[in-house]
């Protein structure tokens, strides 16, 4: 046998096999001496320790009588013959209870098993056996593999370990085999509650604890009720597997409920607590809540040496369970409507709630307009004003009351008076308030709804309505980004509490702009209590100071637009310039969004804006410059596509000096470019031109739309949100049909050029088997790969699985391999078990309605530019940039720069891919098995 066969399992020291009589015994020590080759390290009368002896070996393998087992010999040989199914059904890395070798002499093996007449199972083919299963005298199922490390996190040739299979059948319900694994570096097990307002995305942070938790060679578990359940302990707390949580990233709400537990402020109640963790052996526990549930956990956390005192001091638990629980190891993973948690931008829900309050003002704002009446929305936020602020900016709503920025009750009636009749005197036919349920006014008495409606009644004499939205803003799936960040603040956490030593401050997980971060816990629950302090004690500056600086950015960006008094701009004659915005290339959700910003925000400042209709070849051909009005633009926030037109005619296409005559013409000062990656192109070639053409010696700044997010110079494009929940809509549907179907696959072929970005993603958002990208290209091992796993886990569904299952293939990904290949590649080698579609949503991707994100953030971007171009001094490099997010940064960097080094010409893309790790994320939380070199790199 070949030397370098050694035990593969992570992490253990030894695992015991039981045997329940000595001819059984004899029987498995002679078929792991004499066929595997392993060497007796000790042997005892009814015992031995069995070794392989090359350096690498990390386990042992022990082998005992046990004559209690009562298993009958017919029981075992029937359970020998089920193993045949093991490998079709079901992967080894599934099994808890198997035995696995990894061996570079495969065809050796299979070639003993066969002399020596053992039952053995090769997968996938006979020609090229990457994996064989036998059963060993003891029925246990034991594996080979040529794969370096293939149970190991970081496998040489399979990245994932894990397969999407039903619940070990044979092993584990026969009890054939008691199978103990003792870890070396111990297994934790992680725990996961929910607590506090339900919100969508908690389902989406279960499910990625829990597979990462298994993923990483830990036992997760669940806490029912929130923390009500960890007070009940018992049946409350229960082991969490693989495909429990199927299908959970659709799900609204909380599959594992939630609460707001009394008992839990209160000291008894956190020492059943701390029990009842302690009795359920947990050794971690992530909380995903809001900022109460996660004070809640950081009183949990600083009190846990004192309570575990009082249990052993009490007699409750064993001096032997007290020195292990020294430490609580707990993690918060911030999820909440509220979006009121310091030390992150977004808490899990935020945006998905706002998504709701978005959609319904654009259902009143119809009714409003027709009737041309006033409503008052009154939105959650009991202590936040966060989505009161977000909906009033995305639906360009008139005035919005929140708890951070009162002021007297005269002032803000006077207020919100004149700036209604500004709006009414322009033309506005409807008026729109947002208040937040916990408005108050600066001496902190609630304002109401009530309170709001009486005022538009009595002093501007408008016919006024009252909606409460309720709890219809928790309701419904989780919006794209919710998926998302749920997801990977999910991944984050497990890998943070197994990073955590006793000394490591407990973590909170958040995000700052695109990254994911860890900030102390009990740092941020500081901060956000302060908040509310600063608020209680008036000092309402300090209050919009400890919020997240985007918050104030917002309000101010808000005030801004909708105060604005257009015959008394904010800036002096001679700082006043003329900016023009054009949209260039394919329309993206949230373009819009940027020219109403820019417009109002222009006419706040006292600039004079002009839109440049129909992208380059207008502005040649047909002089297309107009300049904006405030009423024609008014409801453009709710608009997808671009209403000033867009293509991708480049200005070498068109004349550019014609373009450079009309720059002149109309005396620009500043230009902002929204587009994708001819925006980008069009960008440079005026920055290039400026030699010939002073009129292009101007302020430049590109905002990223496109789709694809394949802009230089940016982590993110307007657009990509939009077209991120359009396709994970799209996905949901045709999951749920497939589903339904139950034996069917479908390949979804996306959008995005040469870019992988929404392909990834939506793999991420939709649960899909697997993303194929231009990227990696498609490899045809990798295919079968994939299809052997489908294969895999419809066969363990036997036809009544409620799966659906979802490949995602990028446009580009491959010139051969299309689409329609795929499918016809996967129907037959499905040979009849299963069945293959094809969906293609196409122009859907532009989206329709912009999302949230992308209205807030065009209006973000657009007013940065205009900033940009306000301040910019004529230092010629500098002042052509692309406006981007890179990590935790809004940066402007100079074109010159992002096209000579960081461009991919050819290909239309920055030169790195900074969406790999997301990949791989999306690939283990499906369990699909990669390929190495399938990593994409450019
Ligand atoms: N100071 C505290 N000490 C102990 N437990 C607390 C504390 N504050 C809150 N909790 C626990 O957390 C639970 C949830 O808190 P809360 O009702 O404030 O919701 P939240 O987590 O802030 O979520 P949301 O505001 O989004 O609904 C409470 O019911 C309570 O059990
Ligand atoms: O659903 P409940 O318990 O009435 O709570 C409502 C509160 O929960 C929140 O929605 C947060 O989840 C607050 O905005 C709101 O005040
Ligand atoms: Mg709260």
């Amino acid at each position: 046998m070949a030397l370098d066969t050694v035990p593969l399992v992570n992490g253990t020291s030894y695992l015991t096999l039981y045997a329940k009589d000595r001819s059984s015994f004899d029987k498995a020590v002679g078929f792991y001496t004499h066929l595997i080759g392993l060497k007796v390290k000790e042997k005892h009368d009814s015992s031995v320790l069995l070794y392989e002896d090359v350096s690498r070996l990390t386990t042992s393998l022990k082998i005992s009588i046990d004559e209690n087992l009562s298993i009958s010999e017919e029981v075992i040989l029937k359970n020998i013959e089920h193993l045949k199914q093991v490998g079709e059904s079901q992967d080894w890395r599934s099994i808890q209870s198997t035995i696995a070798f990894e061996t570079s002499d495969i065809a050796r093996i299979i070639s003993d098993f066969k002399s020596k007449e053992i039952l053995y199972r090769v997968i996938p083919n006979e020609l090229a056996p990457l994996e064989v299963y036998a059963a060993d005298p003891l029925g246990s199922l034991v594996v080979f593999t040529t794969l370096k490390n293939a149970f190991g996190v970081n496998a040489a040739n399979y990245s994932t370990i894990l397969t999407q299979v039903s619940k070990p059948k044979i092993l584990n319900d026969s009890s054939v085999l008691k199978l103990d694994i003792i870890s070396k570096s111990q297994k934790r097990n992680i725990a996961v509650m929910t607590s506090g307002g339900d919100a969508p995305g908690m389902n989406a942070n279960v499910r990625a604890i829990v597979r990462s938790a298994i993923f990483r060679g830990c036992k997760p578990f669940a806490v029912y009720e929130g923390y009500s359940g960890l007070v009940k302990g018992g049946d409350y707390i229960k082991e969490m597997h693989w495909e429990d949580v199927r299908g959970w990233l659709v799900e609204g709400g909380t599959l594992i409920g939630t609460a707001r537990c009394k008992e839990f402020t209160q000291r008894p109640g956190r020492l059943s607590a701390c029990k009842n963790l302690i009795d359920a052996g947990i050794d971690a526990l992530i909380v995903c809540g809001g900022d109460g549930s996660l004070t809640g956990a950081d009183v949990f956390r600083s009190e846990w040496p004192s309570l575990i005192k009082e249990l052993l001091d009490n007699g409750q638990i064993t001096r032997e369970k007290y020195e292990k629980h020294q430490h609580l190891n707990i993690c918060g993973t911030v999820g909440s409507i509220d979006n009121d948690m310091c030390s992150t931008n977004a808490t899990i829900g935020a945006y998905s709630s706002l998504d709701r309050i978005c959609r319904a003002i654009d259902y009143i704002d119809a009714t409003a307009n027709s009737h041309s009446r006033a409503f008052v929305v009154e939105v959650m936020g009991r202590h936040c004003g966060w989505l009161a602020l977000m909906s009033g900016l995305a639906t360009s709503a008139d005035y919005i009351l929140i708890p951070e920025k009162p002021s007297s009750s005269k002032e803000w009636q006077d207020q919100m008076c004149e700036i209604v009749s500004k709006h009414r005197s322009r033309g506005r036919r409807k008026t729109i308030v947002v208040v937040a349920e916990g408005a108050i006014a600066n001496d902190l008495t609630p304002i109401t709804s009530k309170d709001v409606k009486d005022v538009l009644v009595n002093r501007l004499g408008l016919d006024t309505r009252i909606t409460t939205l309720g709890h219809v803003q928790r309701g419904g799936t989780a919006v794209a980004y919710d998926r998302m960040l749920a997801t990977l603040q999910g991944v984050e956490a497990v890998q943070a509490v197994l990073e955590c030593t006793p000394d490591t401050p407990s973590p909170m997980i958040g995000i700052k702009e695109n990254k994911i971060v860890r900030r102390p816990l009990a740092e941020a629950v500081k901060l956000t209590k302060s908040v509310a302090a600063a608020i209680d004690s008036r000092n309402f500056k300090k209050a919009m100071e400890l919020r997240d600086s985007a918050f104030s950015e917002h309000l101010k960006n808000f005030m801004a637009m909708n105060s604005a008094d257009h015959n008394k701009p904010n800036l002096p004659l001679e700082k006043r310039k003329k900016i023009a915005i054009i949209n260039v290339g394919a329309p993206a959700g949230g373009m819009n969004s940027a020219v109403y910003a820019m417009a109002t925000y222009c006419m706040s400042r006292g600039h004079i804006p002009y839109t440049i209709h129909n992208g380059f070849s207008g502005l040649a051909r047909h002089e297309s410059v107009r300049s904006v009005d405030w009423i024609s633009i008014e409801n453009w926030n709710s608009l997808g596509g671009s209403e000033i037109g867009t293509n991708r005619t480049l200005p070498s296409e068109v004349d550019i000096g014609l373009i450079a005559y009309y720059f002149q013409k109309y005396q620009f000062e500043g230009l902002i470019l929204v587009g994708g990656f001819e925006a980008f192109l069009s960008l440079e070639q005026l920055q290039n031109a400026r030699v010939s053409f002073p009129a292009f010696r101007i302020p430049m700044v590109l905002i990223p739309a496109t789709i694809s997010n394949n802009v230089p110079g940016t982590e993110y494009s307007l657009g990509c949100d939009t077209c991120l929940n359009s396709l994970m809509d799209y996905c949901d549907i045709v999951k749920q049909s497939a589903a339904a179907t139950r034996d069917r696959v479908f390949v979804v072929e996306v959008q995005g050029g040469n870019s992988g970005y929404i392909a990834t993603f939506a793999q991420l958002i939709s649960g899909g088997q697997a993303s194929y990208v231009p990227e990696e290209g498609i490899s045809l091992k990798q295919l079968e790969m994939d299809i052997n796993s489908l294969r895999g886990s419809f066969a363990s569904g036997e036809g009544t699985s409620k799966s659906g299952k979802l490949l995602i293939k990028s446009s580009n990904a491959s010139e051969v391999l299309t689409t329609e290949v795929i499918a016809d590649i996967i129907l037959e080698e499905a040979d009849g078990r299963f069945d293959a579609r094809t969906a293609i949503p196409g122009h859907v991707q532009q989206g329709g309605i912009p999302s949230a994100i992308d209205r807030t953030r065009g209006a973000r971007f657009a007013i940065k530019a205009v900033e940009f171009i306000e301040n910019a001094n004529y230092d010629v490099e500098h002042t052509a940039v692309v406006l981007g997010i890179e990590r935790s940064h809004l940066k402007f960097t100079p074109i010159r720069k992002l096209y000579d080094y960081e461009t991919r010409l050819k290909k239309r893309m920055r030169k790195d891919v900074f969406w790999n790790d997301i990949r791989e994320i999306a690939d283990i939380l499906v369990g699909r098995t990669k390929l190495k070199d399938q990593s994409a790199a450019m």
